[in-house]
Parts: structure tokens; C-alpha cells; sequence
């Protein structure tokens, strides 16, 4: 390809209009934009959706290496880049500004139920849910080489271990204080880098193996089944397809008439689309309402956003015409994305 006939008289052509940009600009001698430390001008690759870097996919999570996003990161694109971050509004960021081309974000858990912050940031940032992943976690104690169950007099982790293995660590007779921190693999990597003794961090056992701790027990989380699922975000939404299960996040407000939940979650049934979640937040903007009720003076409403994945794509002309009828009930309506189901069995995987 590259010593064609074509690609010659091509790389001839662009040589001839370089030079003759040199001339007009003023410079006496041939050079190449690199040679004069201009900058790269954009070309139409800089604007691809995916990847950036390379042919590497850069995923970026919250958390540590050994962090379960970096899991779900790797579940989802297996020969991705895994970029670690400190929050979550930094890997939003990182997506926008195209330091990393994918983002993972956790948004429920089968013992926790929805994480709402990350609802909130979904609505905030305007990334797109470009797929999802279902992952088991399968939390371990783990504590620096040598330390025992009876050394402990602390537990850390991210909230939501916390809350998956509560009364997993009372059965351990672990009745010790709890402590929130940012991440899993987080809490493991800081008792390990200050040698904390009577601390134990909840984390997966590739925590344990990466900052090279001693897993005290194993399988820790309340229910065996313990799956948290992740959405995968990016600055483009995908093209729906029909001929795969795929699923739709929505967002919206609803009009203030009397009964327009109902009618928006009959759109859907009327076209016999299965909802699959519903979740409401209340709106940060206006998070009151104040009505007049004829019996007793006023009333205060709290206001709320919706969030409803349904199983359909917006390929399918039944969503595209549930989704027209909820334009005439609702005040506000956002697609979050529309995207392949997670259909992989969960039974029988690895723990993590
Ligand atoms: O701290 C981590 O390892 C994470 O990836 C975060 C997170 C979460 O936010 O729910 C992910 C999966 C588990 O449910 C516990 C924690």
C-alpha cells in the first residue's frame, strides 16, 4: 500500500502545496511543520470516537489497581488500558478532555441497591452509556503478613464493601470500628504502605496479591451472589442495533399533571417494553414545590428526577414511539445511552 503508484503521487502532491505554503509564508527553504515547531493541525482521525492512544483502549476508573472498576474495566475491553483515578468526576473528566476514551462507573449493587452519587453524575456530564457489565465481587479481609483476626482493632474500605460485608465481620466477631475510604484496593494499598498492624481493609484478593497482603478470610460479602454492575461511558453514543438484546437508560422529569407517571410507564407497557429499573433523585435545581391545597393553606412537594432503564434499543421503533408519547408527560427527557445487555451467565465466575 504505502509504495503504490497512488500513495506516491499523493506524498509528491502534499510536498508540492507544503512548499508552496512555505513560499507565501515567507520562508525561503522547505520545511515541514514539525521542522518549524508549528503545531499539528487537526485531521478528521482526531475526531474518531475510539481509540486514542494508539490501538489501546484507555478505560478510566476510580480507585487503585485492584479496585473492582478495574476489574469491570477489564471484563469490558479486555485488552484495554485501565487508567486509574481518584474519583469519579476525575474519570468523567478524563473521558471529556480525551485523556482516556472509555469510562467505568458502578451504578448498583444486587446487596447495596443504586449508587446514587454516580446517578447524580451521570445527569452532570454529558458522556453517553455505551455498554454494561454485570461483575461478581467477591470481597476478602486482608491484613499485613503475620497480623490475626485478634490484632484488629480497625476495618476500612470503600462504603459500599462496607455496607456488602456488615454482618459477615459481626459473625467474625469483628465488632471494630468501620472506617469509609475512596476505594478497595485503596484502603489495602495504605495499611500496606504504613505498615498498619491492627488494620484490615476489605478489597479483592488481587489487592491482597498486588500490595502483598494476607487474606484473613475469604468470601466475606453477606450474600454469595454479590454482583455489582457497571456502565461503560463515552464521549459518542454507539449506533443501536436491533439484531442483539439491548438496553436504554432514560432520564426525565415529569409534568406536574396528575397521574403522568402512570402514563409514562404505560408507554412502555402498552408496547410491551420490560423495565428493568426505575430510580428517582431529587432534583438538586428545585428540590421543593409549593402547591396551594384548598383544605389546610400550603403543601411542600419534593420534586424528582427519574431514571428508567428499559429492554429495548432505541433501534426499534417501539422504543422511538414510547419515547415520543413520554415527550408529551414529561418536562424534561434525556436518552443516557442505548446499549448491548450484559447477557453473559454470572454462575461459575472466577472470584475476583
Ligand atoms: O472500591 C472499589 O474497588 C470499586 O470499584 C467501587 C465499588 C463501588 O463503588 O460499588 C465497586 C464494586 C463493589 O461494589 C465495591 C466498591
Amino acid at each position: 500500500m504505502e509504495n503504490s503508484g497512488d500513495g506516491q503521487q499523493q506524498q509528491q502532491q502534499d510536498l508540492a502545496e507544503r512548499a508552496y505554503l512555505v513560499q507565501v509564508n515567507g520562508y525561503d527553504s522547505l520545511a515541514t511543520p514539525k521542522d518549524l515547531n508549528l503545531p499539528r493541525p487537526l485531521s478528521i482521525s482526531d475526531f474518531a470516537p475510539a481509540p486514542m492512544h494508539g490501538s489501546t483502549l484507555r478505560v478510566a476508573y476510580q480507585g487503585v489497581p485492584g479496585a473492582y472498576s478495574e476489574a469491570a474495566a477489564c471484563k469490558a475491553y479486555p485488552e484495554c488500558e485501565p487508567v486509574p483515578c481518584e474519583q469519579f468526576e476525575a474519570a468523567f473528566q478524563a473521558v471529556e478532555l480525551w485523556l482516556a476514551d472509555r469510562a467505568v462507573l458502578p451504578v448498583e449493587n444486587s446487596l447495596g441497591g443504586s449508587i446514587h452519587r454516580n446517578y447524580d453524575l451521570l445527569l452532570r456530564h454529558r458522556l453517553h452509556i455505551v455498554g454494561e457489565v454485570q461483575l461478581p465481587v467477591h470481597h476478602c479481609l486482608l491484613a499485613m503478613p503475620g497480623v490475626s483476626k485478634a490484632d484488629l482493632r480497625r476495618v476500612i474500605s470503600h462504603p459500599q464493601a462496607l455496607a456488602q460485608c456488615e454482618h459477615t465481620l459481626t459473625r467474625l466477631g469483628l465488632s471494630v470500628a468501620r472506617e469509609a475510604v475512596d476505594d478497595t484496593a485503596g484502603a489495602a494499598q495504605f495499611i500496606a504502605e504504613n505498615n498498619l498492624r491492627d488494620t484490615a481493609a476489605i478489597a479483592s484478593n488481587r489487592a491482597a496479591e498486588i500490595y502483598g497482603m494476607n487474606i484473613l478470610a475469604n468470601g466475606i460479602q453477606d450474600d454469595a451472589g454479590n454482583v455489582t454492575r457497571f456502565v461503560m461511558l463515552a464521549r459518542e453514543p454507539i449506533i443501536p442495533r436491533v439484531d442483539r438484546p439491548f438496553k436504554t437508560s432514560i432520564v426525565f422529569a415529569k409534568e406536574e399533571a396528575t397521574g403522568s407517571l402512570f402514563k409514562v410507564l404505560s408507554a412502555f407497557a402498552f408496547r410491551d417494553i420490560n423495565l428493568t429499573k426505575i430510580e428517582s433523585r431529587p432534583q438538586r435545581k428545585k428540590p421543593l414545590r409549593i402547591v396551594d391545597d384548598n383544605n389546610s393553606g400550603k403543601s411542600q412537594y419534593f420534586e424528582y428526577l427519574f431514571y428508567i432503564d428499559f429492554e429495548a434499543s432505541m433501534a426499534d421503533k417501539r422504543a422511538q414511539n414510547a419515547l415520543a408519547e413520554l415527550q408529551e408527560f414529561t418536562s424534561f427527557l434525556r436518552v443516557l445511552g442505548s446499549y448491548p445487555m450484559d447477557v453473559t451467565p454470572l454462575v461459575g465466575s472466577p472470584p475476583l
